[in-house]
C-alpha cells in the first residue's frame, strides 16, 4: 500500500499531533513533511500532498476538500501567537504588512480590519515595506508581545466580534481517505495530547512566554459545533472582502 502524504505546520502548535504520530505505528503509512503553513497549504492545493494541517482560509482552493480529523488549531478567546502587531491604535492602521508564513491570519486581520473595526487599510506582502502595523504568526511571535506600542491578538478580536472559537488549521485532505485509516489518524493526534507534559519538556525554553499555558489552555485543539460555525462564517467574510 502506497503511504499517504501528509504536510504539517512545523510550530510548536502543532509539536503534540507530531508526538503522538511518532508514537503510534500509523508512522509506518505516512510520509510526513513539516512546513510553514502556507507551504501546507500550497502542497494540498497542488496535490503534492494528499492532506494535510492547513490554514483554513485556503479550504475552498482545494479540490475536493474535505475535514479528516476531529483535531485542529484552534482557539477560544486570546491565543497567543496570532497577532497584528502596530506602532499605532487600529483606528489608525493605514499600512499593514502581511505574515508570508500565514494565509489563515493573513485574511482574519483583512476581515477584522473591514468588519470589526472598520477600517480602510492598504496591505501590502512586501517583507521590507515600511507599514503602520504587520501581521506576525507563530513561533516567531513568542515573547515579542510588549515590543510593539499595540498588540492585537486575532484570537480575542475574533471572539469579541463574533462571540465565538476560532480554527486557524484544520486536517485537510483532496482525496477520499478510509474511515480505518482516519480512525487510526485520530487515536494518534489524542494520544499526542494526551502527552503534552512530555513534549513540553522537549521544547527549549522561551523568554517571556509561557509555554504551558499555551499548549495546555490558550491553544484549543477540538473541532467543536462552534469552531465549524465559526470556520464557516469565517469563509462568508473572507468572500466579502
Ligand atoms: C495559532 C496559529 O495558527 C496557525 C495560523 C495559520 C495561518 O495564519 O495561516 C496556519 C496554521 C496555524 O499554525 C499560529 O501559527 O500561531
Amino acid at each position: 500500500m502506497s503511504k499517504i502524504k501528509i504536510s504539517a505546520v512545523a510550530y510548536t502548535n502543532t509539536k503534540a499531533f507530531i508526538y503522538g504520530l511518532k508514537h503510534s505505528d500509523i508512522l509506518n503509512k505516512i510520509d510526513l513533511s513539516l512546513d510553514i503553513p502556507s507551504d501546507c497549504a500550497a502542497k494540498v492545493i497542488s496535490g503534492e500532498v494528499d492532506m494535510g494541517l492547513m490554514p483554513v482560509a485556503a479550504i475552498p482552493l482545494v479540490p475536493n476538500a474535505n475535514i479528516v480529523a476531529d483535531y485542529c488549531i484552534g482557539s477560544d478567546g486570546a491565543v497567543n501567537s496570532v497577532f497584528i502587531f502596530s506602532d499605532v491604535p487600529v483606528e489608525e492602521i493605514k499600512t499593514l504588512r502581511l505574515d508570508s508564513h500565514s494565509r489563515t491570519s493573513n485574511n482574519l486581520a483583512k476581515v477584522l480590519l473591514k468588519f470589526y473595526w472598520k477600517q480602510e487599510v492598504e496591505f501590502t506582502a512586501d517583507p521590507a515595506a515600511k507599514t503602520d502595523a504587520m501581521v506576525l504568526i507563530g513561533d516567531r511571535t513568542f515573547g515579542k508581545k510588549d515590543d510593539f506600542a499595540f498588540a492585537y491578538d486575532m484570537g480575542q478580536e475574533w471572539k469579541n466580534f463574533t462571540g465565538l472559537p476560532f480554527i486557524y488549521a484544520a486536517w485537510v485532505a483532496n482525496k477520499e481517505i478510509s474511515q480505518e485509516f482516519k480512525a487510526e489518524f485520530n487515536a494518534a493526534l489524542k494520544f499526542g495530547l494526551a502527552h503534552r507534559k512530555e513534549v513540553l519538556q522537549d521544547l527549549p525554553q522561551t523568554e517571556n512566554f509561557d509555554l504551558e499555558d499555551y499548549l495546555y489552555n490558550k491553544l484549543q485543539f477540538e473541532v467543536t459545533e462552534d469552531r465549524k460555525k465559526a470556520l464557516n462564517m469565517f469563509l462568508e467574510y473572507i468572500e466579502q472582502l
